[in-house]
């Protein structure tokens, strides 16, 4: 059997965009049933894991104001440690963070499904996708799809998935001057929650031109965060743009790359910004192909 120990691996932790993301009703958990169209990025944090035989869980690059027994990257090698009977081994982890927290372009999650299929290969605990998309969806509802790694129609809270293969387009991503916790957007009294389920044949059509697609969670954000309502209404007279997940960040579609960044150069002071290609696959299964891990 092959040792990791003592090797060290770089691997990416993308973004992903909800490209519509319509509320259907709600569980009595409280938890929103959801249907939404995931692509990701070729943008995202970066991770790089070392395989110790210390039997040591250490995040070396802590994030400032996320205690280390917080943040999703311990947790998921935590969950995973315990999930793998008699394992022994270690890793030391670093992390380049790029993403916005609070951003609604998934991040932690994103993090956090990195490390449960990295450590699963390296430590050699050989859970199946769909475990580790269990084990995941405790951390969040979002961890599931960054497990699945391709572009998907998302039921339930996102752990029902379907893939599919939205247009690759070039994307603006501008976030304004405002972090939305995903909870306070949940709990909103003006939420709308009763938006039909699509049809096969709808689900087919573009997610722009056909406005039965929508961000349920847009309005109610854009009432609540002036920020957010200003820069919305500033870049849709550019090209259609949208808020991904419950904000604050607001992808616009572009024909270019050329035509993203026009824009960006334009973009009101306070803004933060970053030009990016929405991908199929994610780019973490593509790395860790190139590693020959699986
Ligand atoms: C908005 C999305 O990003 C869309 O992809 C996700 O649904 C949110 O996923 P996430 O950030 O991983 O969310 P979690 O950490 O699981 O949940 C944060 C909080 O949001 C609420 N929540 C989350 C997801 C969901 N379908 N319904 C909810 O009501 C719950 O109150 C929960 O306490
Ligand atoms: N590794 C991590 N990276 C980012 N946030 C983390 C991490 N671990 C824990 N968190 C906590 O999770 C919160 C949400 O961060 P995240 O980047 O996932 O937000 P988000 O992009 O809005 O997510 P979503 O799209 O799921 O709503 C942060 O405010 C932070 O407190």
């Amino acid at each position: 059997m092959t040792s990791y120990i003592n090797q060290t691996f770089e691997l990416p932790s993308p973004a992903k965009l909800n490209l519509f993301l319509h509320i259907i009703g709600r569980r009595n958990d409280g938890y929103h049933e959801l249907e939404t169209l995931f692509q990701f990025l070729d943008y995202g944090d970066t991770l790089t894991l070392e395989v110790t035989d210390s039997d040591e869980i250490n995040l070396l690059t802590p994030i400032t104001n996320v205690p280390n027994k917080d943040n999703l990257i311990v947790k998921a090698a935590q969950l995973l440690k315990a999930s793998a009977s008699n394992n022994p081994l270690g890793v030391n982890i670093s992390v380049k963070k790029v993403l916005p927290m609070g951003g609604g372009l998934g991040g932690g999650s994103s993090n956090a499904a990195t490390i449960l299929l990295a450590l699963n290969s390296l430590w050699q605990c050989n859970h199946s996708t769909e475990k580790l998309a269990e084990l995941g969806l405790s951390l969040g509802a979002d961890v599931p799809i960054f497990i699945h790694g391709f572009s998907a129609f998302a039921q339930g809270v996102g752990e029902k998935v379907v893939t599919i293969t939205p247009e690759e387009s070039w994307y603006l991503i501008s976030k304004p001057n405002c972090s939305i916790s995903t909870q306070s957007v949940f709990t909103a009294k003006d939420l709308p929650r009763n938006t039909p389920s699509l049809s096969p044949d709808e689900l087919m059509s573009d997610v722009f031109t056909n406005d039965i697609f929508h961000n349920d969670c847009q309005t109610m954000v854009i009432n609540h965060y002036s920020e957010v309502a200003k820069l919305l209404a500033w870049l849709i007279e550019y090209a259609p743009s949208r808020m991904t997940g419950t904000g604050a960040c607001i992808f616009t579609r572009c024909s270019s790359q050329a035509m993203a960044r026009d824009i960006q150069e334009k973009l009101p002071e306070g803004v933060s910004s970053f030009v990016a290609k929405g991908v199929n696959k994610s780019p973490l299964l593509s790395k860790m192909e190139s590693y020959q891990l699986r």
